[in-house]
């Protein structure tokens, strides 16, 4: 889904002007830390909601050159931060990853993150963000879980990706701030 967002490595002017480098928002897209031991401290009942996985998907150039191989397994997620859809997190893996960690195809509701931030070897690129058009915010909307997501945001949307390694394994985790998030609103 995230795949044809225009990612950029600077975070760009508009998030300077309209998130400026002090505001919550900037802060928490930022963060080099877990987004899940993050939103764990800031609700009062976290959870993640499996939205989908796809095993052996092609990957576009960029994904391809981040993980190394053509074709990957994918995990989308709902985020929820007392019962408010926060993230849409969409993480792919390659395939020799999936067979070198076994429990990365089997997470079901468990976070992803919980596995890969009590590695001691874990290591996290440099982010990329981006900005959501109207149209990819609705696109997001019809085709991956209309519920939830079904609100019409009244900001544009914007999302980071990094990819996180432990020796064995690297994972291209993009994460979309969604626009009950809190930080929008601070
Ligand atoms: C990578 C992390 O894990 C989070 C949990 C995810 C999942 O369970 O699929 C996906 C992306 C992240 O937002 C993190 O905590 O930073």
């Amino acid at each position: 889904m995230d795949a044809h967002w225009r990612w950029q490595f600077a975070a760009p002017v508009q998030l300077a002007s309209t998130a400026d480098s002090n505001s919550s928002l900037s802060h928490w897209l930022q963060d080099t830390g877990s987004l899940t031991a993050r939103l764990r401290q800031h609700c009062k009942q976290f959870r993640v909601q499996l939205l989908n996985t796809r095993a052996n998907v092609s990957l576009t150039p960029s994904q391809a050159n981040w993980l190394g191989e053509t074709h990957g397994y994918c995990r989308e997620v709902l985020l929820l931060c007392d019962e408010q859809p926060w993230i849409y997190a969409s993480s792919l893996y390659s395939n020799t990853a999936l067979q070198a960690v076994p429990a990365l195809g089997g997470l079901g509701q468990k976070a992803l993150g919980e596995l890969l931030f009590d590695h001691p070897q874990l290591m996290r690129s440099q982010f990329e963000f981006a900005q959501l058009t109207a149209l990819e915010s609705q696109q997001l909307t019809q085709q991956v879980h209309p519920s939830p997501l079904n609100m019409h945001p009244n900001r544009p949307l914007w999302a980071r990706r990094s990819v996180l390694a432990i020796p064995q394994a690297s994972v291209l985790v993009s994460e979309l701030f969604l626009p009950a998030a809190s930080p929008y609103q601070e």
